[in-house]
């Protein structure tokens, strides 16, 4: 049984691959907050930007098996005669749920499968773009892959600890702060990683561009 919040199809508005029309999935829970507010300032990360309870978002429901997933996203993608339909795993943490059968599902019906997770559990065979995001002192159990995509500024987190990882792009997105305690840290994050990104061109800024457009 999968559990998803909400599936919606969308530009991708984050890292190397920003503007790519994708159907998102957007999975419910996460192993590092509960996602309750409640339990936000004991959270093991404490800045997420995201509600992912629950299945009562946008074409959110539970699923049965792997088929019946796939196809609702299928479902979701506009035109099967041009381009290579693209799936975005989010969540919550994609990889509590994300399995073999559903990337073969997914493949099987032509999509390629991103992913994007902060790299605290193993991920399965197959996907085609892993985008791991650190999340403070949290170890990582991947540290491979097609992105690193680090939001800063982060206490625990700096970019020098992931600079040597095998990934082939790296990087930095302000953090996003207008719903915490200290909306007015919003502005120094944005100009603290432009900085940051100047002094090490190995890392390039993502700006959230879904935020600055107003789409979902
Ligand atoms: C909501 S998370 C879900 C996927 C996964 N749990 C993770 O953390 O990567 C999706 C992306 O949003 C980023 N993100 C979460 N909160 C953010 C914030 N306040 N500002 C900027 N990016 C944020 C995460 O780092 C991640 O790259
Ligand atoms: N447009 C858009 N792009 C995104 N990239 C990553 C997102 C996420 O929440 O994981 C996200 C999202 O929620 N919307
Ligand atoms: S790990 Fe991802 S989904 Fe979980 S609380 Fe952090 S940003 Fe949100
Ligand atoms: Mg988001």
């Amino acid at each position: 049984m999968y559990h998803v919040k909400e599936a919606f199809y969308t530009l991708q508005g984050e890292g190397a691959q920003a503007g790519r029309a994708s159907v998102f999935c957007r999975f419910s829970g996460c192993n590092l907050w509960s996602g309750r507010e409640k339990d936000r300032s004991s959270a093991q990360c404490q800045f997420c930007d995201t509600g992912f309870v629950g299945t009562d978002g946008l074409n959110g429901g539970r699923f049965h098996d792997a088929p019946a997933l796939a196809q609702h996203l299928h479902a979701l993608w506009p035109d099967s005669t041009h381009g290579t339909p693209y799936v975005v795993f989010t969540g919550g943490e994609p990889l509590l749920q994300l399995d073999n059968a559903l990337i073969n599902a997914l493949h099987d019906s032509g999509f390629e499968i991103a992913v994007e997770t902060n790299g605290t559990l193993p991920a399965p065979e197959g996907i085609d773009w892993l985008c791991v995001s650190p999340k403070g002192l949290n170890s990582l159990a991947i540290t491979t892959g097609q992105e690193l995509k680090l939001v800063y500024p982060q206490d625990d987190a700096a970019p020098e600890a992931f600079a040597d990882l095998a990934f082939t792009h790296f990087l930095l997105q302000p953090m996003d702060t207008s719903f915490l305690p200290d909306a007015s840290a919003q502005e120094k994050a944005v100009s603290q990683a432009t900085k940051y990104c100047l002094n090490h061109p190995q890392w390039r800024l993502s700006m959230q561009i879904h935020k600055i457009a107003g789409f979902a």
